[in-house]
Order: C-alpha cells, then structure tokens, then sequence
C-alpha cells in the first residue's frame, strides 16, 4: 500500500481504484445504516419493506436486516434475556456496518429495546466513518396490541409468554432520533415517504 492508499484514522481502506470493477458508481456510493426500532408491531418491517422497493428503484442496492431471520441464523440460540437482545444487536450493527461501509443501503426493523445497545451501534460506525441513521417507529403499545401481528401481545396476556417488549420487558425510546414515526397517523407509503426524505435530506437516497 502507498501513503496515498492509506485510510483515514479508523476508517478501514477503502476500495482500491482498479479497472477490474465494472462502473464507478460501484464504490463511489455512500451507504449508511438505517436501524427502525420500537416495539413489535409498530411497523418496522412493513416500513422497511415498502422503503427498500423505493430504493431499489432508484438503483441502490439495498440489505433488510430482518430480526427473524437473523434470529434463525446469525443469532441462532440467542433469546430475549437483556444480554442475549444485547449480543443480537451487536451482530447485526457489525454486518450492518461492514455492509454499509461498502456502499449498500441497510435498513434494520430490529426492536433493540435498550439505549446502550444502540449507543454502541452508532459509536462503532462512527468509528469507522460509516452513516448511521436511527428512527423509531413510535406506535404507541395500545395501538401495537391491536395490530398483534404475530400474537405475541394475545399470548402475553393469556400467561403463555412473559419478557414481551413494551408490556413486561422495558422499551427504552430513543430520546432525540433522527427521526421518529407515529405509524398510527400515517399510511404505510407515507411513512416510507418520511425516511426516503430524510435520507434524501442527508444526501443517502
Ligand atoms: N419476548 C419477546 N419480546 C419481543 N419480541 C419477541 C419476543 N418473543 C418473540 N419476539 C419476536 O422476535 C422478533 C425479533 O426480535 P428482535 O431480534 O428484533 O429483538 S431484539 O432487538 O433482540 O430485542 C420480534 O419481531 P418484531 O415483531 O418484528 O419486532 C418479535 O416478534
Ligand atoms: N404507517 C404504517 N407503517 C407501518 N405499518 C403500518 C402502518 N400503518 C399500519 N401498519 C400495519 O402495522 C403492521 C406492522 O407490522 P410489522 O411491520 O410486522 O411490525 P414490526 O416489524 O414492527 O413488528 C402491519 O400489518 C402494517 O400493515
């Protein structure tokens, strides 16, 4: 590597310039993390969905991070003590981040009910110089029970699960997002809307 190669402080190297790589839109494009938390159902993988087909047709390349699937695979065996959401987080901010650092756009509908967890998100990509975006899907618990999209909240009141995000285990709300939704008031377009100007906004989308 020559002097000119080298990153700046904490930022990993970025993509050497070579005539291998098809079109310099490849790695000339700023990704960013884009982390939808709030509690389940309040529309964080409806939102996420619905803004990664805007994206898409706009030409990014686009990651959802979906909390199931992650659950299944990366964080196979991990359940809902505060330590295990804790790790779970942190797995998904560190692929996230490397994502994102070359170029994808992430988006991650994850609850990640505790405000240090997704401290030590943010602090990794701003370490590494990598946009991080945070919206919490603000849908009020009353509303969020209605919706009950998995049952979670029917069997939590019928004594089949305990440690249920927002009804027996704490939600910790970001205190100052960068946005916040009220999923409740708005179609599922428009708060997709809401996040695509915003990104637009930071220059991401
Ligand atoms: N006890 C309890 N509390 C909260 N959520 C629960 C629980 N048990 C299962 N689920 C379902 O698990 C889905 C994924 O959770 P996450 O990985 O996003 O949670 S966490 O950030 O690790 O807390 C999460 O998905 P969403 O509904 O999409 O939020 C829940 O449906
Ligand atoms: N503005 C909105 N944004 C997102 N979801 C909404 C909105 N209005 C109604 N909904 C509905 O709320 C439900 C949210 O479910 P889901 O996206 O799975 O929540 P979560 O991923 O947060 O658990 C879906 O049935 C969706 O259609």
């Amino acid at each position: 590597m020559t002097p000119s190669d080298a990153a700046p402080a904490g930022r990993r190297p970025a993509l050497p310039r070579s005539t291998d790589l098809t079109t310099p839109q490849e790695y000339d494009v700023t990704g960013a993390t884009v982390w939808l938390t709030g509690l389940p159902s309040a529309g964080k993988t409806t939102i996420a969905h619905e803004l990664a087909a805007r994206l898409r047709a706009e030409g990014r390349r686009v990651e959802v991070l979906d909390g199931d699937e992650i659950r299944e695979f990366l964080s196979a065996g991990l359940g809902f003590s505060r330590e295990d959401r804790h790790t779970n987080v942190q797995r998904i901010g560190f692929v996230a981040e490397l994502l994102a650092s070359h170029g994808v756009l992430v988006l991650v509908p994850v609850i990640a009910p505790y405000a240090d967890s997704r401290e030590a998100v943010r602090k990794r990509h701003a370490q590494e110089g990598t946009p991080y975006v945070e919206v919490h899907v603000a849908t009020p618990v009353e509303v969020c029970s209605v919706r009950d999209v998995k049952g979670l909240y029917a069997k939590q009141a019928a004594g089949e699960l305990t440690g249920l995000t927002g009804v027996d285990d704490p939600y910790e709300a970001p205190q100052s997002p960068d946005l916040r939704i009220e999923s409740q008031d708005q179609t599922v377009a428009e708060s997709a809307e809401a996040v695509f100007v915003l990104l637009s906004e930071k220059g991401l989308a």
